[in-house]
């Protein structure tokens, strides 16, 4: 056999891990020195799963098992239609495809505590729709202090999204919440990843239906009010 022929496929063919070392560090850098970032993660994730996720959350909508998403936890739960209008399911991790999409969460988790001593505990997870109109005003993921959820993450699952479709995520200063700092586009494969409590951002009124995944890394070991 030749070994100068089988020799220089390795490297270079393989695909590259879904989560890296490298990658794990662009992304706790981005959080220590911005607080936020977005990235495009259509490779690392992969067309299967991102295909296999957004039929998911197409099935979920058509049968209308979403359900109206509220503001608060338990007693202090509001179901306040000028602050949010979209509609949740949570996932569960047990299709295939969110079983994969769990681990990609759990490597994030391990790789952000690894980095960040953020002490992460668990994550959850929603499919989220933002119909025509619909819209999440400006807010933070958690109140200061009670740090459940520590950092979020966002990914999103539409194909060919342009700045007419409206629906970007808009993301304020830390210092000065008047301040626009940084807008992302929900493009299928791309992600969203802010530090829960210190980032306010909105979702712009969407002129076409949205579909995403929140997910929030959280500090506690059970599920807690906000
Ligand atoms: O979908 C997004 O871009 C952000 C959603 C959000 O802010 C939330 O669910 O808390
Ligand atoms: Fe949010």
């Amino acid at each position: 056999m030749n070994n100068q022929l089988v020799a220089p496929i390795l490297p270079h063919n393989e695909p590259e891990p879904v989560v890296s070392d490298h990658w794990l560090d662009e992304l706790a850098d981005g959080l220590t020195e911005h607080g936020w970032m977005s990235q495009d993660v259509a490779v690392r994730l992969g067309a299967e799963l991102l295909a296999g996720l957004r039929n998911e959350v197409h099935i979920l909508d058509r049968t209308e098992a979403l359900r109206r998403a509220g503001v608060g936890r338990g007693a202090g739960l509001q179901r306040d239609r000028s602050v949010r209008r979209d509609k949740i399911a949570w996932l569960q991790g047990i299709t295939p495809v969110q079983a994969e999409l769990f681990g990609f969460f759990e490597s994030v988790r391990l790789g952000l505590n690894q980095r960040l001593f953020l002490g992460l505990k668990r994550f959850e997870a929603h499919y989220a729709t933002y119909h025509e109109g619909d819209f999440y005003r400006r807010h933070v993921d958690s109140f200061q202090g009670r740090a459940s959820r520590v950092v979020s993450l966002v990914l999103y699952l539409n194909e060919g999204w342009e700045e007419a479709d409206g629906g970007a995520l808009q993301v304020y200063n830390r210092e000065n919440e008047d301040e626009v700092c940084g807008s992302v586009l929900p493009e299928e494969g791309r992600m969203a990843l802010f530090m829960s409590e210190e980032i306010p951002h909105e979702v712009l009124p969407a002129n076409r239906t949205r579909y995403s995944i929140a997910c929030w890394f959280r500090c506690d070991e059970v599920p807690l009010p906000l």
